[in-house]
């Protein structure tokens, strides 16, 4: 389903509003919520915006366990660590312990942080069948979700929950969620704006199956939701606006 808002400042107002409801209906039948986060800076004024009223009192913190989608393997003080940013713009902020946090662990090699991460996500979802009950997203304007780069190996992953790989392009290891596990989860939401990601945005929604040149076509639910959350800028190149609630 397709949400566009006029700008990102109502992007990420709308965004926080559903994400808590969806909180708050989700824990009305269940006792725990997975959420898997994302870095990049698109998200950042929406982790601001729940850390703070009225959404912050809305939320049972204490029911929350987060996640990540992907990680650069950098130290968590490096600042261009994805945890770090979230820990900054929200976890910090909110009544969260220890063990409800579960980072991609950049003090290991790549491949072991990765194994590990794996580990830790068959405990939580033993069956296999049904993974994370949110993971939000953002999409790069060549189109990468996750750390599902163009051409990058990862995109090809049929089996594993998590990989990592080395990314020339930034001189860095990446570990990345992989398109089979997120397409198990519950509801799949991106975030995106701003007129670099309209042609991006185009190519994923509308343009023909291309996984190798636009990686975020992978992200279909199996049984879940999935929502994209844009503004008008992002969506100054779909050729239809239609698919789903507007304001
Ligand atoms: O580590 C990362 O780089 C991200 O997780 C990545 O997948 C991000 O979501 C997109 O690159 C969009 O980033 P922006 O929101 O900054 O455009």
């Amino acid at each position: 389903m397709l949400h566009i808002y006029k700008d990102a400042n109502e992007v990420s107002h709308q965004l926080a509003e559903w994400i808590t409801s969806l909180i708050e209906r989700t824990l009305q039948n269940q006792d725990g919520f997975t959420w898997v986060l994302t870095g990049g800076n698109s998200p950042k004024q929406l982790y601001e915006l729940l850390s703070t009223s009225p959404y912050r009192e809305r939320i049972q913190w204490e029911k929350l366990h987060f996640f990540w989608g992907d990680e650069r393997a950098v130290p968590f003080e490096d600042s261009r660590n994805n945890a770090r940013m979230t820990f900054e713009a929200l976890l910090n902020k909110v009544p969260v312990k220890k063990e409800q946090v579960h980072i991609m662990q950049t003090d290991l090699a790549a491949d072991a942080a990765a194994f590990a991460y794996e580990k830790i996500l068959h405990t939580y979802f033993p069956s296999g069948n049904q993974t994370f009950d949110l993971v939000l997203n953002g999409m790069g304007d060549d189109a990468h979700t996750l750390s599902l780069f163009p051409g990058s190996p990862a995109i090809k992953e049929q089996e594993a929950w998590v990989t990592s790989f080395w990314l020339e392009a930034q001189d860095m290891y990446r570990i990345t969620l992989t398109a089979p596990v997120v397409n198990l989860a519950k509801s799949v939401v991106f975030l995106t704006f701003g007129a670099n990601k309209a042609n991006a945005l185009q190519h994923v929604l509308e343009g023909p199956e291309n996984i190798e040149l636009y990686p975020s076509q992978l992200i279909q639910p199996q049984s879940g939701e999935l929502h994209w959350f844009v503004d008008e800028a992002a969506a100054g190149g779909l050729k239809d606006k239609t698919s789903g609630n507007q304001s």
